[in-house]
């Protein structure tokens, strides 16, 4: 049975005029990880901070493990240290003058913590980030995967009910990155502990979340499992946020008694793919991958446009009846720009918008 560890309700946030948070609604699960993402400036770092009490919302109700930390009903506003809460971002504001061991320790430091405590604390902390024997270096000293490690231990030594996490890889190269995704998701998965991760990259996302939710606008658009993102999108917005893909505005049509889709002019699809009556328009969303192109005939022809080699892959944009369809194949069949192939869609997601 899954429990809630943290509830939001009805969360409004402004600057001036500017609606950052716009009546939000969102249970956040116990030991899940959380990814958040969505366009620039659609509300995601202003998300956590209200979560984490850095912010004061303008309107609506947060809760934690049940407990309210915000409410405007009740006028309630806990401040950031009363709400065990720990963050990490992508500047990781490490002190640079203090060692590893000093830089972990500081929250505890500042609680007036007694020296053995601090000192098996800070090596829990350090054993979990797998930096043990590196407290007495300094933050110069380090690579910036170990500047974002001493940074969750910082985090993680105050135990937290709950870990955000705003951008904290977005600083490291592309290999050091995916390093650190395994390790947030072993430590996530090792401590049990729920993280809520913002993130302006899908595939990160995508990678180690449990669940994402897609923000635009202040507003939760959609929130579910990757695969469900991925395969039932519900929106255009969705569809094209979460991954590549073709969006088609179609029509129900019938032919012999059937129904069938209108992909283009003159490509059409039976419709095994929406419950939309004769007539109806639609919209469509056709993953590159669920089309493959082929010489012999097919279900519509089209000319290569552009061809991206990407080593696993080969990406086409193929133009059809003056329209264009991304299309994604393996590398062992390879097209000439120019030259005229078959397209043939093997899937088709209907999206309700
Ligand atoms: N302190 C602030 N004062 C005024 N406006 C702010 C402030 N913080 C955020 N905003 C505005 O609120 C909106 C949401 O900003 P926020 O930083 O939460 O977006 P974001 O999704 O995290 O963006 P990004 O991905 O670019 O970091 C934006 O329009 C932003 O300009």
């Amino acid at each position: 049975m899954k429990i809630i560890q943290a509830q939001i309700r009805g969360l409004v946030k402004k600057y001036g005029k500017v609606v950052a948070i716009n009546g939000l609604d969102l249970d956040i699960n116990k030991g899940e990880m959380l990814s958040i993402v969505g366009p620039s400036g659609c509300g995601k770092s202003t998300l956590l901070s209200c979560i984490a009490g850095l912010e004061k919302p303008n309107d609506g109700e947060i809760a934690i493990d049940d407990e309210l930390v915000f409410s405007t009903d009740r006028n309630c506003f806990k401040s950031p240290d009363k709400r065990q809460i720990g963050f990490v971002f992508q500047n990781y504001a490490l002190w640079p003058h203090k060692s590893v061991f000093e830089n972990v320790a500081y929250p505890l430091r500042i609680r007036k913590k007694c020296k053995y405590l601090i000192k098996n604390e800070v090596e829990r902390a350090l054993s979990i980030v797998r930096l043990l024997g590196k407290e007495r270096q300094y933050p110069y000293e380090l690579s910036g995967g170990q500047q974002q490690r001493v940074a969750l231990a910082r985090a993680l030594i105050m135990k937290p009910k709950l870990l955000l996490l705003d951008e904290p890889l977005s600083n490291l190269d592309a290999k050091l990155r995916e390093d650190m995704q395994y390790e947030i998701k072993r430590i996530q998965k090792d401590m049990e502990i729920t993280i809520i991760h913002v993130t302006h990259d899908q595939y990160e996302a995508m990678g180690i979340s449990d669940r994402i939710a897609v923000m635009n606008r202040g507003k939760l658009i959609q929130v579910g499992t990757p695969k469900e993102l991925y395969e039932h999108p519900k929106t255009e917005f969705v569809a094209k946020f979460i991954g590549k893909t073709n969006i088609i505005h179609s029509h129900v049509t019938e032919e012999n008694g059937c129904s069938k889709l209108a992909l283009f002019e003159h490509v059409f699809i039976e419709d095994r793919y929406t419950t939309a009556n004769i007539g109806e328009k639609v919209i469509l969303s056709i993953r590159p991958e669920d089309i493959s192109l082929r010489k012999e005939k097919g279900m519509g022809k089209g000319k290569i446009r552009r061809m991206f080699y990407r080593g696993n892959v080969i990406e086409y944009t193929i133009c059809i009846e003056n329209k264009e369809l991304k299309v994604q194949t393996s590398p062992k069949e390879e097209y000439k720009i120019g030259e005229e192939v078959w397209i043939h869609i093997h899937q088709i997601k209907g999206v309700k918008n």
